[in-house]
Formats: structure tokens, C-alpha cells, sequence
């Protein structure tokens, strides 16, 4: 799968961890930067990797930020993404399977790179059900962005 990857100064180092552990499963890695530990904004980050999704240029994406919290709440802004913070193996699954999410975030502060690994594996095996009570919900949520 081709894959979109974006930290803040907070997430950075953590995010080498991240991309080496998507490449060895096989996936394809785009790197939005941040490049280094320099403070930057977190919504600067979430626009460049939302519009590699939004152009059809990545299927998910992964940010990484001190918390997770800043990184999801200025994706989910950005139309097309279902972003969402992921800390335990089974919200990084089921937000796929249930919920559709294409952009998982994960906080640096708070995870360490063995749970990391982990929590990736989750989010790239899972697939969007079919089951008609998941479709018609995210249905629900493609409406309200298109209402925003
Ligand atoms: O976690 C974050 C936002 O939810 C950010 O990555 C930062 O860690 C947080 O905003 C703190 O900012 P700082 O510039 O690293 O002190």
C-alpha cells in the first residue's frame, strides 16, 4: 500500500522507527518531513499529508506528534480525512474495519517504538468491513464533510 507519513518536532523521532517498520511490511513511504527536531505546527503537517491522500497519491497516512491529540484533531478537519489517535492494538484495527479511518496518529510522548510497531501492523492489515451498518455510518460522515 502507498503510504503517507508526517511528524511534528514531537513525533520526528519516533517517525524513523515508524517508516523503517512500513518498509519492512512491504509498504511504499512517502515522508512529508518534519526532517529534524525544529519546532513546527502540526496542522502544517496534517495539510501536506492530507493532500497526498486527497490527490490520490497515498491510500492512508500515519502522523506522529507529541500526543497524537493535535495531529488528529487538524486532520479531521481536512476534507476526505477520517483521522483518528490510536494507542492500543485493537482501536488501530477496528478504526479501519468499522470507521474507515485512513490517518492514524500516534503520540511519541506517549507510545514507545515496540508498541508502535505494533499498533501499525494493526492499521495496515485491517480492511474496511462490508457490513452494511459500518458502511452506512462512515456514508454518514462522508455527508457531514461534504455539509462543512
Ligand atoms: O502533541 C502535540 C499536539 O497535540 C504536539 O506534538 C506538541 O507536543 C505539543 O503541542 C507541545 O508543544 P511543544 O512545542 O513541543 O512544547
Amino acid at each position: 500500500m502507498r503510504l503517507v507519513i508526517g511528524s511534528d518536532h514531537a513525533g520526528w523521532s519516533l517517525k524513523g522507527t515508524v517508516i523503517a517498520h512500513l518498509r519492512e511490511l512491504g509498504h511504499e513511504v512517502t515522508d512529508v518531513g518534519s526532517y529534524d527536531d525544529k519546532p513546527v505546527d502540526f496542522p502544517d503537517v496534517a495539510r501536506k499529508v492530507a493532500a497526498k491522500i486527497t490527490a490520490g497519491e497515498a491510500e492512508r497516512g500515519i502522523m506522529v506528534c507529541g500526543t497524537g491529540v493535535g495531529a488528529s484533531i487538524a486532520a479531521n478537519k481536512l476534507k476526505g480525512i477520517r483521522a483518528a489517535v490510536c494507542h492500543d492494538v485493537h482501536s488501530a484495527h477496528q478504526a479501519v474495519e468499522h470507521d474507515d479511518v485512513n490517518v492514524m496518529c500516534i503520540g511519541a510522548q506517549i507510545v514507545g517504538p515496540w508498541l508502535a510497531k505494533d499498533l501499525i501492523t494493526s492499521f495496515m492489515e485491517a480492511e474496511f468491513s462490508t457490513d452494511e451498518d459500518f458502511r452506512r455510518r462512515v456514508r454518514k460522515l462522508h455527508e457531514m464533510d461534504a455539509e462543512s
